[in-house]
C-alpha cells in the first residue's frame, strides 16, 4: 500500500526534516528489525515493547467498537421495524439531526462523518 508523507521509499518527509516514514522492508536486510520487534515499525527494543503493549489495548478497543457498531445497527433496525409495523415513518430526521450534532460537538467534522456511517448502518442509505 502506498504511504503518505513523501515519495515511496524516500525515507523522509517532503521537506526532508521529519521522522522517517517508510514502509517495512519486504525482505530481510540490514535495516530489518530484530525478530522480536518485527511489525512494530522500529528496531529499538524498548519502543517496540511499548508499541506491542499499546497494540493489545488498541485491539481490545477495536473489538469493542465492532461489537457496539453491530449492536447499534441491530437496535436501529428494530426501532425502524417497530415504527413501520405500527404505521409510522421509516425515518425520523429530527432524531438523526440530534445524533449528527452530538457527534459533531464531540468530534468535529470527523464526528459528523462517523455519525452518517452509523446511521446508514442501521437504517440503510437515504
Ligand atoms: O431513533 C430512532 O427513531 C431510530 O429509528 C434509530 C435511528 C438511529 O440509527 O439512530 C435510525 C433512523 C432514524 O431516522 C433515526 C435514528
Amino acid at each position: 500500500m502506498e504511504q503518505s508523507g513523501g515519495p515511496a521509499g524516500s525515507g523522509t518527509t517532503p521537506n526532508g526534516t521529519g521522522p522517517v516514514d517508510r514502509p517495512e522492508p519486504a525482505s530481510a536486510s540490514a535495516s530489518e528489525p530484530a525478530p522480536g520487534n518485527r511489525g512494530t515499525g522500529t528496531a529499538e527494543p524498548a519502543a517496540a515493547a511499548r508499541i506491542a503493549e499499546i497494540r493489545v489495548r488498541i485491539d481490545e478497543i477495536d473489538r469493542a467498537l465492532i461489537e457496539l457498531w453491530q449492536e447499534r445497527a441491530a437496535l436501529s433496525r428494530e426501532v425502524g421495524a417497530t415504527r413501520m409495523a405500527s404505521g409510522g415513518t421509516r425515518l425520523v430526521l429530527s432524531r438523526e439531526q440530534e445524533i449528527l450534532e452530538r457527534f459533531r460537538a464531540a468530534l468535529g467534522a470527523d464526528g459528523t462523518q462517523l455519525a452518517l456511517l452509523l446511521l446508514r448502518a442501521g437504517r440503510g442509505p437515504l
